[in-house]
């Protein structure tokens, strides 16, 4: 058996460099989508010096007679309107949030700290309140410069990337186009959810589950069945799948049963090793090439479908999509309750997490079972049991991981 990180690692290795073409996709379809180039920012931000308060500009030297006989004004300037002129000695600016500074002034006073004085020869403005030169001016450049980058490539846009963009002046960016994706789901045993099932049916959820989980990230479903356990149903649909798929995910068939013909077929058309990786849920799985695709056999076992999907393949569909992986933070918890763990494979219990007075508390939740989903959709995250231990304690520190992006 080898290890969850040797089995990613090694797929890592081997999907690097695989480069799918680029596309420009406007700023409303962004969500989610990977970065092809670095973006260099063609906008300086704030692109101008303007007030970050609704107050009044000045000119800091006129800070003595700002609190003696006070400052005329000489206009007003609004975000969207600026004032034209250039501010004098002696004079103030009635300036609003987001309005250019105007030539002659460095700093804003609050409305707040200012008295407005109404006299014969107009208003004055008056104030006791020390003035702080250059407080309250947002400047030009002090977030961003123009020509310096912005977002490196590969970075995968999420709402946050999208304003920064929006904000630079950008209505598109270059990213990579959608992974295409086959996924098939195989055996009689299956019957398809909205039918009636004969007594000895189960339903097929890994391919609604799966589908759910891969549309999370930039891919495009392509083919998406049910097989029959027959040779030509397999063969036939693999077959067609890798003329077109970046990737080939099925579900089922990767373990040492009688009625599989999935190991029959991808010895015919392509190179697949099958791995017993060291992880409950997990063990049985499947890696390699099949014509023009990546081939991914996930177990069928419906919780073992799914943490596959999320710890084996996840990483390494995300490299494929053009994106850089970066690995969890690790996070500590303390259990809760007792953890059964038999040595021998890695553990990703489901669990529910808890803070007790800012501790963070983990719990195993619902049955353990590899076929049980309805335990596990109560999970929050999983507790991540080293291969070799065996049972935790109340009280120990347990690595937990929330659940990510393709679960939540
Ligand atoms: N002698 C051994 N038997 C098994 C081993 C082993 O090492 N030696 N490994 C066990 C583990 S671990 C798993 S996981 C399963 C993996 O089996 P397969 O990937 O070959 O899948 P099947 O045997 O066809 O199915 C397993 C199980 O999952 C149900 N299933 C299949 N597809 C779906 C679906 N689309 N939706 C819902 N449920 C599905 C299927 O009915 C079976 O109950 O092998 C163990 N056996
Ligand atoms: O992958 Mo299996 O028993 O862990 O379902």
């Amino acid at each position: 058996m080898q290890s969850v990180a040797d089995a990613v690692a090694g797929m890592l290795a081997a999907t690097s460099g695989y480069a799918l073409g680029e596309e420009s996709v406007v700023l409303q379809q962004l969500d989610g989508r990977i970065l092809a180039k670095p973006l260099y920012a063609p906008e300086t931000v704030p692109a101008f010096d303007n007030s970050a308060m609704d107050g009044y500009a000045l000119h800091s030297r006129d800070a003595e007679l700002l609190c003696s006989t006070g400052l005329t004004l000489a206009g007003a300037a609004l975000a969207g309107h600026p004032f034209r002129g250039v501010l004098q000695p002696g004079q103030a600016l009635r300036i609003m949030t987001g309005a250019e500074m105007p030539a002659g002034a460095d700093t804003v006073i609050m409305q707040e700290d200012v008295q407005v004085d109404v006299q014969a020869d107009g208003e004055r403005i008056v104030s006791q309140v020390p003035l702080h030169p250059g407080s309250h001016v947002r400047h030009a450049g002090e977030d961003i410069r123009r020509g310096e980058v912005m977002l490196a490539a590969g970075q995968r846009l999420t709402p946050l990337h999208i304003g920064l963009l929006a904000s630079v002046g950008l209505a598109q960016a270059e990213v990579f186009r959608k992974l295409r994706v086959a996924l098939f789901s195989s055996g009689d045993e299956l019957c398809q959810p909205g039918n009636s099932r004969e007594s000895h049916q189960i339903y097929d959820s890994n391919r609604f589950a799966l589908r759910a989980m891969l549309e999370r990230m930039p891919v495009e479903i392509i083919h998406f069945a049910w097989l029959p356990d027959t040779l030509e149903a397999m063969r036939s649909a693999i077959a067609a799948a890798a003329q077109e798929a970046d990737v080939i995910i099925t579900s089922a068939g990767v373990s040492v049963g009688d009625a599989d013909y999935t190991r029959q077929v991808l010895d015919e058309l392509g190179e697949v090793n099958f791995w017993r990786v060291a992880m409950k849920p997990g063990k049985p799985f499947a890696f390699g090439r099949v014509k023009n695709s990546w081939f991914f056999g996930l177990p069928g076992n419906p919780v073992s479908a799914i943490v596959t999907l999320d710890q084996l393949a996840q990483p390494v569909l995300r490299q494929l999509c053009g994106e850089r992986v970066q690995a969890a933070l690790p996070l500590l918890a303390t259990a809760a309750e007792a953890f059964r763990k038999q040595p021998g494979r890695q553990d990703f219990q489901r669990i529910r997490l808890d803070s007790e007075a800012g501790v963070l508390m983990a719990s195993p939740c619902g049955s353990q079972g590899s076929g049980l989903l309805h335990g596990f959709a109560d999970a929050q995250g999983y507790a991540v049991l080293d291969a070799e231990r065996g049972h935790v304690a109340p009280g120990e520190q347990v690595r937990v991981m929330p659940l990510g992006a393709l679960l939540n």
